[in-house]
């Protein structure tokens, strides 16, 4: 559990989000009411449960972003759906549950790789062990019931010694070699009838034991068996049972469930009751209660109680008001937060001041190929005030208007970057105006291209 307090939290995000200050703050103190309630004795501590937080404001400004860096700083197990999802037509089958079941998958896997991690050095030791068999077979060292006598052993395990070396420093990664690997668990999704997501989760468990622990003989150059084998290893060295039920504590006492488009099921504010979208819409509300009140829920890996789980609910409420949402699950995200638009100063922060920002990514990309990306100062205002501009003309997309405009810009350069190679392209305003400046004008070619 993360121990950061909330300005610690809040620096972090400052590292990928621009601006958002009131969302950002938020959800740090969700975060650390969390580490808080850890703190607090039994039987009071059962009784706190997560402040939910309602993410308002427009598309592509930053809400799931947000979230998603949140979870991540946590290493929370971190689940978007969209709400409307439950309510399409012909929507049957899957039942809200499968959010929890699917953050239980997550999870899983999770908690699976930061065990794995744990015991990695070990496994690359062992790994090295089965390597070495192979490729010495007659050097083994010397084991349980081995008829060997003692000079040949100290010979053997001498070349060992030096094989080992040789390994460690890549020597022998090109060399090709034979060996009996696992086969991979079956992975295949077993879709049931709907209303019987229990039966089919026993199906599936089902299926999951078999194909496990099969092995087939397979050719392979040392450096990719390593890698194989220290992950066989490792998974040897896991207690399965035991990462099960640490992937359902963390999604019970972590988890984080970001709800999109949640005011797409609220009513809609002057719509009069008794539509059949209308009932859909509340119909989802009610069946999403009682997740986010607590409850219970059946999954492959054991019940999960979703009492602790932090959900995270995120509109644009252009045609409707969180009050249009049934009044229990009002009640459930008392901490309502709304987001700003993003500036023409915010797009150019985006653009260059983020730790992986959108120019950072491409100047990496194209220094692969020796091309150097140099953006002057105009050049990022000159893309950010396209960017902005073709919101406001044609459909307001935020921050993700950005890609669309940077990657047309560097179409060619990007197609050709090898006749660019040892050159620095330099982009400046004027260069941004030739690339874009026909299309950023007429709202047509925008509309297709930006
Ligand atoms: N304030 C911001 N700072 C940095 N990047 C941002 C910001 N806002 C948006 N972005 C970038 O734009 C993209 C879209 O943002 P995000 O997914 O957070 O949108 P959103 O607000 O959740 O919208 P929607 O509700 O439509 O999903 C992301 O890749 C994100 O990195």
């Amino acid at each position: 559990m993360s121990t950061m307090t909330p300005a610690e939290i809040v620096s972090e995000l400052d590292k990928f989000i621009i601006g958002q200050q009131k969302a950002k703050k938020a959800v740090a103190v969700a975060l650390r009411n969390r580490w808080r309630r850890q703190q607090v004795a039994e039987p009071l501590r059962q009784e706190i449960t997560p402040k939910n937080i309602m993410m308002i404001g427009p598309t592509g400004v930053g809400k799931t972003e947000i979230a998603r860096r949140l979870a991540k700083l946590a290493d929370a197990p971190f689940i978007k759906i969209e709400a409307t999802k439950f309510t399409e037509v012909g929507y049957v089958g899957r039942d809200v549950d499968s959010i929890v079941r699917d953050l239980v998958e997550i999870s899983l896997k999770q908690t699976r790789e930061t065990e794995m991690r744990k015991v990695r050095t070990q496994a690359q030791d062992q790994a090295e062990d089965r390597i070495l068999d192979i490729l010495l077979p007659s050097a083994r060292p010397v084991g349980f019931g081995s008829q060997a006598s003692s000079s040949e052993s100290a010979e053997g395990s001498a070349t060992r010694q030096t094989f080992r070396k040789r390994l460690r420093e890549g020597q022998l990664d090109d060399k090709e070699i034979e060996l009996d690997v696992e086969l991979p668990q079956l992975g295949m999704d077993i879709m049931g009838p709907p209303g019987m997501e229990d039966m089919t989760e026993q199906i599936r468990s089902m299926f999951a034991n078999l194909g496990g622990g099969k092995k087939t003989r397979r050719k392979m150059k040392v450096k990719e068996a390593l890698k194989v084998l220290t992950d066989e290893e490792a998974s040897k060295m896991l207690n399965d049972e035991e990462v099960k039920s640490k992937a359902v504590q963390n999604v019970e006492q972590n988890g984080i469930v970001f709800l999109d488009e949640i005011d797409k099921i609220a009513s809609r504010s002057g719509e009069l009751g008794g539509g059949g979208g209308e009932v859909s819409r509340q119909g989802v509300q009610r069946d999403l209660l009682p997740l986010v009140e607590g409850t219970t829920i059946n999954t492959r890996y054991g019940m999960v109680k979703t009492d602790h789980i932090l959900f995270i609910a995120s509109g644009a409420f252009h045609l409707s008001k969180p009050s249009d949402l049934i009044p229990e699950l009002q009640g459930r995200f008392p901490i309502r937060v709304e987001l700003d638009s993003l500036s023409v100063q915010d797009f150019e922060s985006i653009l260059v001041a983020t730790d992986a920002s959108l120019v950072k990514q491409y100047q990496a990309l194209l220094a692969t190929e020796s091309v150097e990306l140099e953006f002057a100062d105009d050049g990022i205002r000159r893309m950010a005030e396209i960017a902005y501009s073709v919101n406001e003309r044609t459909e307001n997309i935020g921050a993700r208007r950005l890609y669309t405009v940077i990657e047309k810009l560097l179409e060619d350069v990007s197609f050709a970057a090898g006749n660019h190679a040892g050159k620095v392209v330099r982009i400046d305003a004027a260069y941004v105006d030739q690339a874009l400046g026909d299309i950023a004008q007429s709202e047509d070619l925008s509309r297709y291209v930006l």
